[in-house]
């Protein structure tokens, strides 16, 4: 157990480089279940909790898997299993995304119901509505779905309900081995979703129009390995943009891909701060006080649900009062009640938080109660008074790559202590810091999922 530790004051500067998409990385490690033939290797893969968590999944399923320098190689030649039991879901609702390349290549497969979640219930209904016209017989009993097809799974058209990013992913990797056409309807349109269509098509696949409301499968016979590059983290990137706003500082984010960013990019531009992108990535200067903005969560291209409460933190410090209204998920506003612990000001009115700007942040100590909510709270501490103690880090660990040691590199005072030690006087506390293990080079056959920082002296 450890927590992260934040002197606020420091103005940000220089540059940080983004990993690759978590979002993105999860679903295609799922997909390379897909392969009978050849190993696939993925590029980029940060060295996440999830991404563990997932590749444990796979080796319980019988694949094997190796990592080594943020690239993973799945073998999934010979699969064993076709059950992802309550251990593996229970830690990450995205095992569920096994699913679909299970069901579709092995025609059978059980898989621990996910349950809700701290933002919200999370239900998974249009990915069983998906399997259900694509052939396959779902039972439901004493947690666990079960999923069977009568040989190969029938391409169908499908209409989703809601745009759900899961619930395409799934199905896509469903139709990906059925016979015939799938079209899915009002699907999801994010960038992870047209990352996981490159990675299923250089597999041999046959997916069109991801990116857009249609997406339309064709099924083939047989997938095989490929080498893959994953996109940059695109709220990995939104992250680092609003620290170098928040600080009035002057930071380029090495990787952010600006076209991802339509709609934070445009609501920073509101805010008064100034974005840059180039090519390899985006610059972000914040010389003038920020102004409020209102804004909405949508799914992609409107604004992401996994950058509200970061933005958040921004508003708390901005001139005028902002109304965030949250329409993706119905309880995302649990950062809010940690943010008054801060000297904020905010109040809730069903789906929307009206945040007074201007706020006298004061460093408290705060509980992550979920990843973004984690982000939040160390960009408030990057500028309260005093000292911040963000405990709750096993959410942060999902969906950063040492994010203690990117935004210190950028001149932030943030280091992260176990929860033994006490964070003040904080020079004492610094002679403990954590500092991150060397990349993994075995398999993570037999391994329990661990932290993976260890305490290290003097260090940063
Ligand atoms: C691993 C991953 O990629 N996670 C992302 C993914 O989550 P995830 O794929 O779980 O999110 P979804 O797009 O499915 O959820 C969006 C909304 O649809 C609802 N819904 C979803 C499925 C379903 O069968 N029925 C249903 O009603 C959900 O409750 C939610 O209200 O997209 C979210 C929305 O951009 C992001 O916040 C998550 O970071
Ligand atoms: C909600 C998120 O992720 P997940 O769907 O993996 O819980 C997130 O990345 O903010």
């Amino acid at each position: 157990m450890s927590k992260f530790i934040v002197r606020g004051g420091n103005r940000l500067t220089g540059s940080v480089k983004v990993s690759g998409a978590k979002n993105s990385v999860l679903p295609i490690i799922a997909a390379s279940l897909l392969a009978e033939e050849g190993v696939s290797v993925i590029v980029d893969a940060p060295p996440l909790d999830d991404v563990i968590t997932i590749s444990k999944v796979l080796e319980s399923l019988g694949a094997g898997v190796t990592y080594q320098n943020d690239i993973i190689e799945v073998d999934a030649r010979s699969i064993t299993s076709c059950e992802a039991p309550y251990e593996w879901v229970r830690k990450m609702r995205a095992s569920f995304l096994v699913m679909g390349p299970l069901l579709s290549r092995m025609g059978h497969t059980r898989i621990s119901l996910p349950g809700g979640c701290a933002i919200g219930t999370r239900p998974i209904d249009q990915h069983l509505k998906g399997f259900e016209a694509l052939g396959a017989e779902i039972s439901l009993g004493q947690g666990y779905i079960d999923a069977k097809s009568n040989g190969r799974l029938r391409g169908a058209k499908i209409y989703l309900d809601v745009a759900s990013v899961g619930a395409t992913e799934n199905i896509m990797m469903a139709a990906a081995l059925a016979e015939g056409v799938t079209v899915i309807e009002n699907a999801a349109k994010e960038p992870e979703i047209v990352d996981l269509a490159n990675y299923l098509n250089g597999m041999g696949g046959i997916v069109r129009g991801a990116g857009t409301g249609v997406i339309r499968i064709e099924g083939v016979e047989r997938m095989h390995g490929v080498r893959h590059h994953v996109i940059p983290d695109r709220i990995e990137a939104g992250t680092y943009m609003a620290a170098a706003a928040i600080t009035g500082g002057d930071v380029y984010v090495e990787g952010a891909i600006a076209d991802h960013l339509g709609p934070v990019i445009a609501k920073m531009e509101e805010m008064g701060v100034t974005v840059i992108p180039d090519e390899n990535g985006v610059r972000v200067i914040s010389d003038k006080p920020l102004k409020a903005v209102d804004l909405k969560t949508l799914p992609y291209p409107g604004f992401p649900t996994d950058m509200q409460s970061q933005m958040m933190a921004l508003l708390l410090r901005s001139e005028g009062t902002s109304v965030v209204t949250e329409t993706v998920f119905e309880n995302r506003f649990m950062h809010v009640d940690e943010f008054h612990n801060m000297n904020a000001e905010i109040k809730i009115e069903g789906r929307s938080a009206i945040v007074t700007g201007n706020a006298r942040l004061v460093g408290a100590k705060v509980c992550a109660t979920d990843l973004r909510a984690g982000a939040a709270l160390i960009l408030a501490g990057l500028v309260a008074e005093g000292t911040t103690e963000v405990s709750g880090t096993h959410h942060i660990d999902r969906g950063y790559v040492h994010l203690a040691e990117k935004l210190s590199g950028l001149g932030a005072d943030i280091w992260r202590i176990s929860m033994e030690e006490s964070a003040v006087p904080a020079a004492a506390a610094k002679e403990e810091v954590v500092k991150p293990e060397p990349a993994r080079s075995e398999s993570f056959k037999g391994e329990e999922v661990k932290p993976r920082f260890q305490i290290q002296p003097s260090w940063v």
